[in-house]
């Protein structure tokens, strides 16, 4: 039974006198690997620690004149001559951003080296980008702890360019030539404690073109950073960078900067005011005797401001004052009605008095703002600083105050890097590191764990390795649960006609500033990513057929997900030896997840635009976080072998068919094969019903057309040249395969042999990293492999695409015998480590290999479905997979669970009727 060792063993229980055919009883399992070989294919896989391919070291150039006895060589990626870390040193926070290099590089293997030579990928063009490779961390203080501050950089030794930094090891550095960049007033005050405490020299950076140059980056390089937020709506805003001045920058800090931008470098404080975070702090603290900032702001959301504040209501007796567009519970005077009662400080709640101290605060930044940008004639507004952490009621009350006194005209938007402008400016400040030149899909925004370090406070010492981080984690979590925990519903808001008027955002969507620590995650620096160039118009793409935001949809999924969770940590666990180790990290794991589903749930923007895609990706991201590197790796060895075994005659059936019947038989192959699906709730109970080939043949048989989206008869007449109507075969396919086992090896890679054999290209695409049980790049030339031992035109073209080990010998030998009449086969990774593909971040590789392709096959359901069902391409797609779960066929396909999909879209089909999105 598939997944279950403990049941009766896949080789006895083969029928061969089936009705569907194509099954015997096989004789042997696949071949068994030579030990050496599978060490070396598990290392080659621990080295995979992050879930995009890694920058390649081997990038390294001569610079300069080729004849010098000692030339200077360039390494892309080498970044130890730079500092690491620039602060941003405010009256109430430091803000921190650092670099670290990625811990481990992709093996530039066999396979790659092929691809690279084929598709003429380089490493050397790229410029020189010592900050690329890596990834950049944000983190903050209180400058009233800034000995915690220092504590943590020299722990971490971020001054010497971090722990990991070879320099650092060899101690080739010393402490008196190293100068950080600093921003802020405290990089003045604080200089000399720096100097003695770290032996570091503060390079100050202006504190605007910081908080300018930061701001751009980030609305430039960050695809969801800006939002707006309105009653309580959270809504990314995408900006085209090419139309992204004038803008109008609002910093709240302790005081208020405001900044009219016109360029890169180019802008002039037009104002400023000096009511800002550090008044709100500071009369909040004397009037409430909170102990800090974010006691104060918590405090708020208990509060009501009509016991302290003097309203309209209070002054017309109840009434609205409409003829100015005034209602009643508008307020006139902040604090006005403490003036007219004979009443005590000690009289009022404190949490009345925190409210509307916020009010008055947010409410004034946001109309001084708005007063700016109409003196300038500007629409946008972007508002930074620590004083916003993400609360809720205070974006509320700015934008209101934008919105109402613009008439709708101007919009205030906020920034998920709120507080870190003047730190992210100040790191841009360095020479050489070639941020400038970054774009959106060379940055990948990962929340791990220990997210809170990034964006949030820290809590003792930074981790030095999994143990600290897993029992750091767990404290964490248990914190988290008090936080996560639903906050109190405020009674109903006022609604009226604005002036003064009450925000209506409260409720759950408010949180504290604790909660909101996962909301900054770690930036990775990839530059090796590209958009897919086969899509149509990649800035319309959406990735995620389902968005997630109609709440009974999250409700489902995280549900799905949460039930999915024991099984999936038994396999993780079992992956790794079932040690108390690994235990250990199953259980971290776990709570990890789920404390982000706590998160997400409570706060489904608070990482960006949510969509499935992001979720099941989580995942993936988390298991790997504690060192879980292949979950499903027996499983999938398991289902290879017992698919390997029947293939031979599989093929033998399919080549005993005229074309029309093979075609037929090859895609209903695919779709059925498409069972095999360990992230299937529903397909897992399937599972314990029978055996792998069992389970085939019964999917088979269910096979009945028309299938639920069933295009294979236009499909069947693009593919099959027939006597009237002589079509050129496909120059080159691009295969996006799935799933392990019977999917690949039943599935498409009998479909690739028919396309071989027509004379067209193909290039199996698959995962740069493991994700459940789909098939990985690296793990798929073995397969092809053992499926070319049956079948000479798989054995040649493979040959040809250099994916066989004796064929890789000399690549260049492969190359020069481009002339063979079999078209190569191939295979890239896609870039992803997830069970969907995002095709604006790919693979370089992937991007190089679709140059020349025209037809495009998506297979299985994390990528033809929950991904790219509405994707439109340049060339012919075909979106093929099996729906395996019931709520999603119903939705998407008016359908059932186990219905098929086969929609096949030529280039430059008008959008279909029965695109869809939920
Ligand atoms: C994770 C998956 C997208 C993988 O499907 P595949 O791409 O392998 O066809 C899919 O199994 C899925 O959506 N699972 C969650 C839903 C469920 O358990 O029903
Ligand atoms: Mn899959």
């Amino acid at each position: 039974m598939a997944g279950n060792p403990s049941t009766k063993n896949e080789d006895d229980t083969i029928n061969d006198n089936n009705e569907v055919g194509y099954l015997k009883e096989s004789s042997s399992s696949s071949s068994s690997k030579e030990k050496e070989e599978e060490n070396e294919m598990a290392l080659n896989t621990m080295h995979r620690s992050s879930s995009r391919p890694q920058l390649d070291l081997s990038g390294a150039a001569i610079q300069g004149n080729f004849e010098e006895r000692n030339p200077t060589i360039l390494l892309p990626n080498q970044s130890d001559d730079i500092s690491h870390l620039a602060l941003d040193i405010g009256g109430s926070l430091i803000k921190l951003v650092y670099f670290s290099r990625h811990a481990e590089l992709s093996p530039d293997d066999k396979r790659k080296r092929s691809i690279k030579k084929r598709f003429g990928i380089s490493n050397g063009s790229r410029r020189s980008f010592p900050i690329l490779g890596g990834r950049l961390h944000f983190v903050k203080f209180e400058t009233e702890k800034l000995n915690e501050c220092l504590d943590f950089i020299s722990s971490k030794q971020l001054h010497r360019g971090g722990i990991d930094s070879p320099s650092w090891r060899s101690g080739t550095i010393s402490d008196d030539n190293i100068t950080i960049k600093a921003t802020g007033g405290g990089a003045f005050k604080f200089a000399d404690v720096l100097k003695e405490r770290l032996g570091v020299s503060l390079d100050k950076e202006d504190e605007m073109t910081c908080l300018v140059s930061g701001a751009n980056f980030l609305l430039k390089a960050i695809r969801h950073e800006a939002f707006t937020h309105m009653e309580g709506q959270k809504e990314f805003v995408q900006i085209d960078h090419n139309d992204l001045f004038p803008y109008l920058l609002v910093n709240i800090g302790s005081g208020v900067s405001i900044i009219k931008v016109d360029g890169y470098g180019k802008f002039q404080r037009v104002s400023g005011t000096n009511v800002g975070g550090g008044t709100y702090w500071g009369l909040g603290r004397l009037l409430t005797k909170c102990k800090s900032f974010d006691e104060l702001l918590e405090l708020s959301q208990q509060g009501d401001n009509s016991n302290v504040d003097m309203l309209v209501g209070d002054i017309y007796g109840g009434m609205d004052y409409s003829k100015i567009g005034l209602s009643a519970s508008t307020i006139a005077s902040s604090f006005g009605k403490t003036i007219s009662e004979n009443k005590e400080l000690s009289d009022y709640r404190p949490e009345d008095i925190s409210l509307s101290l916020l009010r008055m605060i947010s409410y004034n930044i946001g109309q001084i703002s708005y007063l700016n940008a109409l003196r300038y004639g500007l629409k946008r507004i972007f508002f930074g600083g620590f004083f916003i952490r993400g609360h809720a009621y205070t974006m509320d009350t700015i934008s209101f105050a934008v919105h109402f006194w613009s008439k709708g005209q101007a919009q205030a938007m906020f920034l998920r890097h709120e507080g870190f402008l003047g730190a992210v400016g100040a790191f841009m400040s360095y020479e050489k590191h070639g941020l400038d030149d970054l774009r959106v899909h060379q940055l990948v925004e990962r929340f791990p764990m220990g997210a809170p370090y990034v964006g949030g406070k820290i809590h003792g010492p930074p981790l030095g390795d999994l143990n600290e981080k897993i029992s750091w984690m767990e404290k964490f979590v248990q914190k988290g649960t008090e936080i996560t925990a639903p906050v109190p519903m405020a009674p109903p808001g006022t609604t009226g006609m604005g002036g003064f008027e009450r925000p209506s955002s409260r409720g759950n969507s408010l949180r504290s500033d604790a909660s909101a620590t996962l909301n900054v995650g770690v930036l990775h620096l990839v530059p090796t990513l590209e958009v897919f160039p086969l899509l149509d118009d990649p800035k319309t793409y959406e990735p995620n057929t389902i968005d997630l935001a109609d709440h009974s949809e999250l409700e489902y999924w995280f549900k799905v997900l949460l039930e999915h969770m024991p099984d999936l940590v038994d396999k993780a666990v079992a992956s790794e030896g079932g040690t108390d180790d690994a235990k250990r990290r199953g259980d971290a794991f776990a709570r990890a997840f789920s404390a982000h589903l706590a998160r997400l749930m409570e706060e489904p923007a608070a990482y960006g635009k949510l969509g499935l895609a992001n979720l099941l990706e989580l995942r993936e991201e988390c298991l790997r976080e504690f060192q879980f590197v292949d979950a499903y790796i027996t499983i999938k060895q398991r289902e290879n072998e017992a698919s390997l075994a029947v293939l031979p005659d599989l093929l033998m059936e399919l080549d005993g068919m005229n074309e029309e019947d093979r075609l037929l038989a090859l895609i209903e192959g695919v779709l059925a094969a498409n069972i095999f699906d360990w992230g299937s709730r529903a397909c897992v109970d399937l599972y314990h019903k029978g055996t792998i080939i069992e389970i085939y043949r019964m999917s088979r048989k269910k096979m009945q057309r028309p299938w639920r989206v069933d295009d294979f008869d236009e499909f069947k007449k693009r593919m099959l040249i027939d006597g009237n109507n002589r079509q050129q075969p496909y120059k080159r396919a691009l295969l996006f395969v799935d799933n392990s086992g019977a999917d690949v090896v039943l599935g498409m890679l009998p479909l690739a042999r028919e396309l071989l054999r027509r004379g067209t290209e193909v290039v199996l695409v698959a995962n740069s990293l493991p994700a459940l049980n789909d098939v990985t790049a690296n793990e798929l030339p073995e397969i092809v492999a053992e499926a070319a031992k049956h079948c000479d035109l798989l054995r040649k073209a493979a040959e040809a695409g250099g994916l066989l080990v004796d064929a890789m010998v000399s690549i260049q030998d492969d190359l020069k015998d481009r002339s063979a009449s079999v078209p190569p086969l191939m295979v890239v990774e896609n870039g992803c480590g997830s069970p969907c593909i995002d095709l604006r971040q790919v693979s370089s590789e992937l991007a190089a290999a679709a140059k020349d392709a025209d037809l495009i096959i998506l297979e299985g359901m994390g990528r033809a479905i929950h991904t790219n069902l509405n994707a439109r391409f340049k060339c012919d797609a075909l979106k093929l997979a099996m729906v395996k779960n019931q709520r999603l066929a119903e939705k998407l396909f008016n359908g059932n669970i186990y219905d098929c999909i086969c929609r096949f879209e030529p280039a430059g089909q008008v959008l279909r009727e029965d695109s869809v999105r939920i």
